[in-house]
């Protein structure tokens, strides 16, 4: 993920990447989830601004990713309202994400093992080709031109994340996270104008985990960002906004310092054990050095 280049729309079929601003607001409002018994979500509301990183946060079991879920059609909230686009967004399902203009990355890579990363790539590019989902999935033949036109985005998406030197390879046999690349490059050749990412960082060095940053920061140039994550010095270096979350309730909500300063947020991570002077930065070697996934 070295080089980051915004790469040039090489099919004249949509807008260039470096011309498009995002516009489009993500808003969830009064959100609540119940799973039997479990309140997971109670009154939890954010709202992701055109072209910020919005980061979700709290400690485990917090509710993080049934709220992401939420976002992604995945979970049915019992209350609330989600609006994109300025419409509101009734039944949701994660099959729509991609019409609606929004790409998702989850916990783990989720690639296809018997596809190449290139094929794997190809198939989130599905909305652009005529060809369609099911051609480009079992390489149907379709027309040169848009088998050409795929294989272009898929490979200027891989490029992007330094991973295009993989393309003929089986997601199996690559390392952990040049598997997470691919599932990025494979969300980003969509060019959602929403992205939301669930634990990005999770199996990651601190190098690479450094140039995921980079390229989250870069990338909201261009779409907006969700982003779960557990590693805080990440999460404070990226994120416009933030919203904490503890036991499925929002304690605190705003800019990276003001969350920081926040002593419900420094008593959430770390109860009684904390002073009034930790500060919840200093958290990053406590919980953001758990992987999970
Ligand atoms: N499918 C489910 N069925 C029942 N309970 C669930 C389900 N999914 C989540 N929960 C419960 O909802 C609560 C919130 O879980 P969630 O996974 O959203 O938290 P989280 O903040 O993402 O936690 P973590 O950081 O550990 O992933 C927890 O009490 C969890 O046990």
């Amino acid at each position: 993920m070295g080089t980051l280049a915004q790469p040039p729309d090489t099919t004249g079929s949509s807008t260039p990447y470096e011309d498009r601003s995002p516009t489009a607001r993500l808003e969830m409002t009064g959100i609540s989830v119940a799973f039997g018994g479990i309140k997971a979500l109670t009154d939890v509301s954010l709202t992701v601004e055109p072209g910020q990183v919005h980061g979700l946060i709290g400690p485990n079991g917090a509710g993080k990713t049934t709220m992401f879920n939420v976002a992604c059609g995945l979970v049915r909230n019992t209350e609330g309202r989600i609006t994109w686009r300025g419409e509101e967004l009734r039944r949701l399902r994660p099959a729509q994400l991609s019409k609606l203009g929004i790409a998702r990355t989850l916990q783990g890579v989720g690639l296809f093992p018997g596809l190449t990363v290139l094929e794997n790539v190809m198939v989130g590019a599905h909305k652009h080709a005529r060809a369609g989902f099911f051609s480009a999935l079992f390489a149907i033949p379709t027309s040169d031109k848009d088998d050409a036109r795929l294989r272009e985005r898929a490979m200027t998406s891989l490029a992007e994340l330094d991973a295009d030197g993989y393309a003929a390879r089986y997601p199996g046999s690559l390392p952990y996270p040049v598997q997470k690349r691919v599932a990025l490059a494979r969300a980003l050749v969509a060019e959602p104008e929403l992205l939301l990412l669930d634990e990005p960082a999770s199996g990651l060095s601190e190098e690479e985990m450094r140039e995921l940053g980079d390229l989250i920061s870069h990338l909201s140039g261009r779409m907006s960002v969700l982003l779960v994550e557990h590693h805080m010095d990440l999460v404070m270096r990226v994120c416009d906004q933030i919203t904490v979350l503890d036991s499925g309730k929002q304690i605190a909500a705003g800019t990276p310092a003001e969350v920081q300063n926040d002593p419900a947020v420094t008593e959430a991570y770390l109860g009684d054990a904390v002073d009034d002077t930790t500060d919840v930065s200093e958290l990053a070697g406590i919980d953001g050095g758990t992987q999970r996934g």
